[in-house]
């Protein structure tokens, strides 16, 4: 690729003794710049790409790309400077998401494991997420849910051979930041939306454009229709619905207990009898969406079935350890209404008392925490308050604005150190507890302060009680 090109695609102006430079490689970050490689210089949320332009250029980039070219040589200017890197990585790396399936799917909570479902369902498959990357044997993590449009495109290109779906996550950050521009998706999924990331949305109004704005005109789609976002998303002869009523997927009966579920589902008017490892009526809504994806592309009943028996369990989701009838879980529920539906859930298959061990995270959606708080301590016995990832922030205060929503006439505990936090919770287990540990799930790191230090809830059970999860 010439840097001529980026002409068309950008729609902007290249100084003619640029034009005819061939593009050896793109990079959005100075440290990864190599000889000949183009620089996007972006202005970020921390700090902005201009202060690393002669970093760039002092590892040999052949130009930059800026909304500002004013006093910088060899520089293209562009008007939409994340846009523009979108385009040019799907032209640069050659437009690896047209090749394949992509399916995109966003929504506040659900998204990983509707992913981890399809990659079951359907063989030469790759996921892209929260937990990083998988395709055949390749495992590999990744700093964001989903990638900035470079890396995506790379990733992509890296699938390509082996997989013929690609079931991505899609955040509402990537679409504020278009980090999805360019890719071209055969299938849009919508989960639901509840509150998360009001730090940087402000607002629910503002929080919900973001999600619907993924959705485009003509873009086939599979909408969870009880969701009231998920109403406006519905557009006839495009759409796939999925709901406990007037909808093209819903459950017709169900039943579950800590093993799994057994349920009959209505597909377009087909029965789909399916058994499970998943359990709770939100993992309903999962499976439902992983259906809708399914019948899109035509995947035979059997298949489907075969696959959703065969599912074990996605990493850090309802993970179980059992010992002498006590019960453990880990879980990533990191936001209130993840916690109801988590907790919920294990209430209906708890005998004994439920306790929950969680914090929040720092730098994050502040005013989810005392929401979390409440909705904890109404269904949980004992409540065990912790550290998630308190990032800069003061490990106290977070915990205060949890404590802000804490029905006070409920056991609770103040422990900030979270493996001290886990070991409480399971020294007060009696047979037919449970105890809920929730926020980190899959997260093998604890960050305090700037530093990430190795951490892992799941570890910390299975060491305490010696038993492996099921
Ligand atoms: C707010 C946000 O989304 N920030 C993301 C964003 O950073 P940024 O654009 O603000 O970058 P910055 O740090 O200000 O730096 C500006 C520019 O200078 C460059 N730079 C910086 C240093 C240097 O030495 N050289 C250099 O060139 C940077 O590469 C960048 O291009 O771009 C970075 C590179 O892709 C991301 O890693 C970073 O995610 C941070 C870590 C983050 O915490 N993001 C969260 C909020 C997020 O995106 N979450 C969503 C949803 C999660 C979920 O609910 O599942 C996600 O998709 O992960
Ligand atoms: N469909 C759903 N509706 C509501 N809550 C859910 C749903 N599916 C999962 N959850 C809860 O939310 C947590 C996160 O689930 P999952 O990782 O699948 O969501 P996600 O959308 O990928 O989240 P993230 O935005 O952090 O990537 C789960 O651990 C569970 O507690
Ligand atoms: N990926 C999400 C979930 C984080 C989970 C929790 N452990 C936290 O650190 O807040 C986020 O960045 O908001
Ligand atoms: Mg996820």
């Amino acid at each position: 690729m010439l840097l001529g090109d980026i002409e068309n695609i950008c729609n902007s102006q290249v100084p003619d003794y640029l034009k005819n430079k061939e593009i050896k490689g793109l990079a959005y970050d100075s440290r990864k710049v190599n000889e000949g490689f183009l620089f996007f210089s972006i202005k970020g949320q921390k700090t902005d790409g201009r202060l690393f332009i002669k970093d760039a250029f002092s590892k040999k980039a052949i130009a930059v790309v800026s909304q500002d070219c004013s006093d910088i040589e060899n520089c293209i200017e562009v008007k939409d400077i994340r846009k523009c890197m979108g385009k040019i990585a799907n032209y640069f790396y050659n437009q690896p998401s047209k090749k394949l399936n992509v399916v995109g799917i966003t929504g506040t909570n659900g998204k990983t494991t509707t992913t981890y479902l399809l990659k079951e369902i359907f063989e030469k498959s790759g996921i892209i997420g929260t937990t990083g990357y998988r395709f055949n044997h390749v495992v590999k993590k990744l700093e964001n849910t989903t990638p900035e449009s470079i890396d995506l495109n790379k990733i992509l290109l890296e699938m390509m051979p082996n997989v013929d779906y690609v079931f991505m996550e899609v955040s509402s950050h990537a679409v504020t930041f278009d980090r999805i521009e360019g890719i071209d998706f055969k299938l849009k999924v919508f989960t639901n939306l509840s509150q998360d990331h009001l730090d940087f949305y402000q607002t629910m109004e503002n929080y919900a454009k973001a999600k619907a704005a993924f959705f485009k005109e003509n873009d086939f789609r599979v909408v969870n229709i009880d969701d009231d976002l998920g109403k406006t998303l519905y557009k006839k002869g495009f759409t796939i619905t999925y709901g406990f009523k007037d909808s093209d997927i819903y459950p017709l009966y169900y039943k579950f207990d800590i093993n799994g579920i057994y349920l009959k589902l209505n597909v377009f008017g087909d029965v789909y009898e399916i058994q499970s490892n998943l359990i709770g009526i939100y993992n309903i809504y999962n499976i439902m969406a992983a259906v809708g994806c399914s019948v899109f592309f035509g995947k035979p009943k059997a298949q489907v079935l075969q696959a959703l028996y065969n599912f074990k369990n996605v990493p850090g989701r309802l993970e179980k350890f059992i010992k002498n009838g006590k019960a453990a879980i880990v879980d990533y529920a990191h936001t209130d209404d993840a916690i109801k539906n988590v907790l919920q859930t294990l209430k209906t298959i708890t005998k004994g008392k439920l306790i929950v061990v969680f914090g929040a995270g720092g730098d994050r959606d502040k005013t989810k925490r005392p929401k979390m708080g409440k909705v904890a301590s109404s269904i949980a016995d004992i409540i065990i308050i912790t550290n998630d990832n308190p990032r800069t922030e003061n490990p106290d205060a977070i915990i205060n604005d949890i404590l802000e929503g804490v029905d006070k006439s409920k056991k609770i505990i103040i422990e900030k150190d979270r493996k001290l936090a886990i070991i409480k919770g399971l020294e007060s287990t009696s047979e037919g507890d449970c105890v809920a540990i929730l926020g980190k799930g899959h997260e093998d790191y604890q960050i305090i302060g700037d530093k990430k230090y190795h951490f892992d809830d799941r570890e910390v059970v299975r060491d305490f009680w010696n038993v492996e999860s099921k």
